[in-house]
């Protein structure tokens, strides 16, 4: 069996069956959930609100801690909820709804978000561009706010947590050293996941900045290339 303990794993673009789609790949759902009964902890480490995620991990049946908003907040059944996050960026996200209302639009999940805010970039623009716009403007105008895009929305982080501080406290809480945890994602921001875990996996079609801060990049894209690696874990090939 593979020396890995946990496994923290993105949903967008990693899990579901493609970059550009939400569903979700379900013969990777029925390995993940075998990887869960050989004792590895499955823990999803999301942009999504947590309402969203703590739903995705009860019925798929995954047992590790649910970090939502781009980490700004945890639950875990044995802790109840913990928030990482200092100071909402609610202010931040009414401000540039207004301001590029042209080029992104209001999520349904933001409803059901606390201290991170998500937005969606309108049909017909480069997500990239509008992205930079964005955190050019943010950025400068306000100094406890930063942006990131995972590909699928432009997220208005509080500064000092990101998935990366969401995973340190998970290993640090359940006592998993770095060399006994696997990270797998797909965009940039699951970069900083990357700085605490032995195993830093891209998805084949992982955003460049993803690529270049891990030690293993996988074949194939999103959740084909997460199902082999999963394999490989339940063969200790890993
Ligand atoms: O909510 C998003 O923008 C993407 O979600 P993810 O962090 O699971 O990829
Ligand atoms: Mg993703």
């Amino acid at each position: 069996m593979s020396r890995i303990r946990i496994m923290f794993i993105d949903v967008d673009g990693t899990i579901t069956e493609g970059r550009d789609t939400y569903l979700l790949d379900l013969e990777l759902v029925s390995v993940l959930r075998k990887l869960t009964s050989r004792g590895v902890y499955v823990s999803i480490v999301s942009s999504n609100a947590l309402p969203v995620v703590i739903g995705l991990s009860r019925y798929l049946g995954f047992n590790g801690p649910v970090t939502g908003e781009s980490g700004s907040i945890i639950y875990y059944d044995k802790w109840g909820i913990v928030e990482l996050a200092g100071s909402p960026t609610r202010h931040v996200y009414v401000d540039v709804l207004e301001r590029f209302k042209d080029y992104v639009e209001d999520t349904w999940q933001n409803r059901f978000r606390i201290y991170e805010y998500a937005l969606k970039v309108r049909k017909g623009f480069d997500g990239w561009i509008v992205y930079k716009r964005i955190a050019e403007y943010v950025e400068s105008t306000y100094k406890d706010v930063r942006v990131g895009y995972s590909g699928y929305a432009i997220h208005l982080m509080p500064k000092g947590v990101d998935k990366g501080v969401a995973v340190k406290y998970i290993l640090d809480r359940m006592s998993i050293s770095p060399d006994e945890a696997a990270g797998v994602g797909d965009s940039v921001m699951d970069a900083e996941i990357m700085k605490h875990v032995g195993y830093k996996v891209a998805v084949g079609n992982a955003d460049e900045g993803l690529k270049k801060v891990c030690n293993i990049v996988l074949d194939k894209p999103s959740s084909k290339g997460v199902l082999d690696f999963a394999r490989k874990i339940i063969e200790g090939a890993v």
